[in-house]
């Protein structure tokens, strides 16, 4: 992997930010830049400068030493950038029309110089706005599909799986979604966030044993299956989007976990959309959802009878046992990610910005029964329909 080490840290500044590109040579001589930081997300600095005469622009994104959205009091390592530039490569030597291209990084200064995706349009902001994107699932699954079937030990070499296994080995980032994807929500946590009328429903949650257990079983396959290179935090946030093109940003959070991972955390923010939204308008999210499985189970099983290096990838049933364990998973783990996003530290738009207080409150009760079952009952799942069926039976 190309990450040069050149320089000693320090936090930029728009005007550093301008140096920097010009030295690296980004763009033309004497070429009129401008720049701002639209870093909007819970952790880094986000950089876009642009060449006011061709209009053409980089994104430089830069780690700080500490979580963003919590401030100096939460010390973060900076080697985030540079797991987070290496996957964009590993998934760009895959699929790179889904990903942006990365132009430069260096491991020192925690930056990422890549492809100016602006003319997109953050998923999470599209969806919100009622946007559907008729695209976008089919270009999620086969992204998921491909990434996951060649980094496991069925899509290429097990000794070189194990090495690059082990250059994603991301402990911090990782702790990060083991407290507040899975632990911290489950029990009375001083990162949890929630309005004080959910308080009863709250606690009946850090109340309810078999809904411990559940989570306790998903935590530990996301502790312990070293299965496929994951992106680790594909939430509608992480995804520009136009009508016809798709692309992947922010794999910081990227390792060797379980299979069903992505893909729930992706189920889970289309819910959270839905969850926002009228009934009328839901249908446009559960359809992606479908979409997103059927996409990703076709993909993924064609990548295993055509690809695969395993001897007994030809073993009747081994590969439907593949897909029904990663489908389960992907159910419970899109549960937490709902309750998570829903009574946890990091929130979404799509719930907070619902402005009628008691609106809100309704969609949140409804998130929580819907988390709650969704990890409870994940195993009587036969397909993605139910998602339509148990969104209705949680309604009230
Ligand atoms: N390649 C890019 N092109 C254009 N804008 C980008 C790009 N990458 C990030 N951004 C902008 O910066 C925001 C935060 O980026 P993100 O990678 O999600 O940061 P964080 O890691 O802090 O969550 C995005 O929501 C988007 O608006
Ligand atoms: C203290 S990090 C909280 C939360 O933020 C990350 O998302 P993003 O980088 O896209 O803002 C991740 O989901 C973490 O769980």
């Amino acid at each position: 992997m190309t990450t040069v080490q050149t320089s000693v840290y320090e936090p930029l500044t728009e005007p550093k930010a301008v140096s920097l590109a010009v030295r690296l040579g980004l763009f033309r001589d004497g070429a009129p830049l401008a720049c701002r930081e639209i870093g909007d997300g819970n952790l880094n600095l986000v950089f876009h400068i642009v060449d006011q005469e061709t209009k053409q622009g980089v994104i430089i994104k830069q780690a700080l030493p500490y979580a963003k959205v919590v401030g100096e009091s939460w010390p973060l390592t900076l080697k985030r950038a540079v797991i987070e530039s290496n996957a964009l490569r590993t998934f760009a030597s895959y699929v790179p029309q889904y990903v942006p291209k990365v132009y430069y990084s260096d491991e020192s200064l925690a930056i990422t110089v890549m492809e100016d995706l602006s003319r997109l349009q953050i998923a999470r902001k599209g969806l919100i706005e009622g946007k559907t994107y008729p695209l976008l699932s089919q270009h999620i699954g086969e992204f998921v599909a491909k990434t996951a079937f060649y980094t496991s030990d069925f899509g290429m070499n097990q000794q070189e799986k194990k090495k690059l296994a082990q250059s994603f080995v991301n402990p911090e980032l990782c702790k990060i979604t083991e407290d507040l994807v899975f632990t911290d929500p489950f029990f009375d946590h001083e990162t949890n966030n929630f309005e004080d009328e959910l308080r009863p429903d709250v606690e009946a949650l850090w109340r309810d044993d078999r809904l411990h257990l559940e989570a306790a079983k998903l935590k530990r396959k996301f502790l312990t299956e070293a299965d496929v290179l994951l992106h680790g935090d594909l939430h509608t946030g992480s995804i520009f989007v136009s009508a016809d093109e798709t692309k992947v940003i922010d794999p910081e959070f990227a390792f060797y976990g379980p299979i069903g991972f992505d893909l729930g955390q992706f189920f889970a923010n289309l819910l959270l959309n839905a969850l926002s939204r009228s009934e009328l308008e839901r249908q446009p999210l559960f359809d992606h959802i479908d979409r997103t499985w059927d996409v990703f189970a076709s993909v993924f099983s064609n990548l295993w009878r055509t690809e695969s290096v395993e001897t007994y990838a030809a073993t009747p049933g081994l590969l439907e046992d593949v897909l029904r364990h990663a489908f389960i998973d992907a159910v419970g783990f899109a549960g937490c990610e709902v309750i998570r996003r829903t009574i946890g530290l990091a929130h979404v738009a799509d719930l907070d910005g619902i402005e009628h207080k008691d609106e809100r409150l309704v969609a949140k009760r409804h998130a929580l029964r819907l988390g709650r079952r969704l990890i409870i009952e994940r195993r009587v799942f036969t397909g993605t329909e139910d998602f339509r069926r148990l969104f209705a039976e949680t309604e009230q």
